[in-house]
C-alpha cells in the first residue's frame, strides 16, 4: 500500500463577519497518497479552493479552520508556526494556479525567476542553478528552452507560462503539488498537453498531486481517485474508474451526464437544475436536496452522513443502496 502523505480529517472551515460565521467547508476528510493524482471536483462555491488554502495555511483573514486536522507525513500542520509553514510551502508542498501569467513576475525573465526559486532552497552556485533551471524547462517539455529562459512572461503564451509555473513548482522536488484549475484558462489542445505533462511528472516522481477542478473532463483524463464536493461537503469519493462507470450520488450522476452531452455535441445540453445554495443559507439536511431529482422528505431534514457502497467507494446519500440496486429512478 502506498504511503499516505496528506491526511485531512473532519475539516471544517468557517468565514466570519462581525455578527456571524458561516461554514464554507464542513467535516470533510480524505487522504493523498504518494504517487497518485487525487482530483477534487465540484461547481464554483463548493469549497475546493478554500480547502487547498487551508492545507497551505493561506486562508484569508476572515476565515479559519474551526474543526478537524490536516497532517503532512504524520505531522499536524495546525501546530506549525508561520515560519515553519512558509518553509514547508517552499520545499515540500508546491502549488500552481489558473492564472499562471499573472503569478509570474512580468519584469524578470523566466530564467531568472526559476534560478531564484532554485537558489532559495538549494545551496549551489548561480551558474549551477541556471543549468538546473534550463534542465527543468526541458523537463516540462518547453521547446527551445534557452530562448524561453531569456524571455519575459508577457512574451509567452498561457500554456508556456503554465509550463514555466510547473517548472518553478518542481524546482524544490516537492512531495505534494496542489494544482488549482491549472488548465481552465487554456484552450482545449493546450489543456490536454498540460494534463499529459502532469501525468508524466506523476509517473516520473513519487509526488502526490491534488488536482482541483470544476471540470469532470479534466478528472477523467488524469486522476487516479476523485472526491466530488458540493456546497462544502463531500458527496462521493472513489477511484476515477469506479466513479465514472458506477456513479451513485445524484449530483455526480448529473455532472457526468452534463459531461457526456457536451462530448456528443447535442443541441440540448443537460445541466443540473438550480444553483449551489448560498453559504449563508444552506439547506438543513442534505445540501444537494434543493436540486436533487431523487429527493425525499428525510433528505430535507437530516444529514445523510457517509456510507460505503463498495470498498473505497463512499457516498453521502440516503438513497445510495436503492441507486446501486437500480431501484431509484430519476
Ligand atoms: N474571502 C471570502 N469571504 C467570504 N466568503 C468566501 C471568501 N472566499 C470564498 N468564500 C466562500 O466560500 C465558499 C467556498 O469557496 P471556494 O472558493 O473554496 O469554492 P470553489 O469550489 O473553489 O469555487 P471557485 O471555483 O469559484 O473558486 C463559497 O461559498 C464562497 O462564496
Amino acid at each position: 500500500m502506498s504511503e499516505v502523505i496528506l491526511k485531512v480529517e473532519g475539516l471544517t472551515i468557517a468565514f466570519r463577519n462581525r455578527k456571524e460565521s458561516f461554514k464554507a467547508v464542513e467535516n470533510i476528510g480524505f487522504e493523498l497518497k504518494k504517487g497518485e493524482i487525487l482530483g477534487i471536483v465540484g461547481e464554483s462555491g463548493s469549497g475546493k479552493t478554500i480547502t487547498s488554502k487551508a492545507i497551505l495555511n493561506l486562508l484569508p483573514d476572515n476565515a479559519g479552520v474551526t474543526d478537524g486536522s490536516i497532517s503532512f507525513l504524520g505531522r499536524e500542520l495546525s501546530g506549525l508556526s508561520e515560519k515553519e509553514m512558509e518553509k514547508l510551502r517552499g520545499t515540500e508542498i508546491a502549488m500552481i494556479f489558473q492564472d499562471s501569467k499573472m503569478s509570474l513576475d512580468q519584469v524578470y525573465t523566466v530564467g531568472s525567476q526559476i534560478t531564484e526559486a532554485i537558489l532559495t532552497h538549494e545551496d549551489i552556485t548561480r551558474d549551477e542553478a541556471k543549468k538546473r533551471a534550463l534542465t527543468l524547462l526541458e523537463s516540462v517539455r518547453i521547446p527551445n528552452a534557452p530562448r524561453v529562459f531569456d524571455s519575459y512572461p508577457f512574451e509567452l503564451s498561457g500554456g508556456m507560462c503554465q509550463r514555466v509555473m510547473i517548472a518553478i513548482a518542481l524546482s524544490c522536488s516537492p512531495k505534494i503539488l496542489i494544482a488549482d484549475e491549472p488548465t481552465t484558462a487554456l484552450d482545449v489542445t493546450v489543456q490536454s498537453q498540460i494534463l499529459d505533462l502532469l501525468k508524466e511528472i506523476q509517473r516520473a516522481t513519487s509526488m502526490g498531486i491534488l488536482l482541483i477542478t470544476h471540470d469532470l473532463g479534466v478528472i477523467s483524463e488524469v486522476a487516479d481517485r476523485v472526491i466530488v464536493m458540493y456546497a462544502g461537503k463531500i458527496m462521493e469519493s472513489s477511484t476515477k474508474t469506479e466513479l465514472l462507470e458506477n456513479p451513485v450520488h445524484p449530483y455526480t450522476r448529473g455532472l457526468i451526464r452534463s459531461m457526456l452531452k457536451m462530448d456528443t455535441d447535442l443541441e440540448v445540453l443537460y445541466s443540473i437544475d438550480g444553483v449551489v445554495p448560498d453559504i449563508k443559507s444552506m439547506p438543513e439536511g442534505c445540501r444537494f436536496s434543493t436540486r436533487c431529482p431523487l429527493v425525499m422528505e428525510r433528505c430535507r431534514k437530516e444529514d445523510p452522513g457517509i456510507i460505503s457502497v463498495s470498498p473505497g467507494h463512499l457516498v453521502s446519500c440516503f438513497r445510495s443502496v436503492e441507486i446501486v440496486r437500480g431501484e431509484a429512478l430519476e
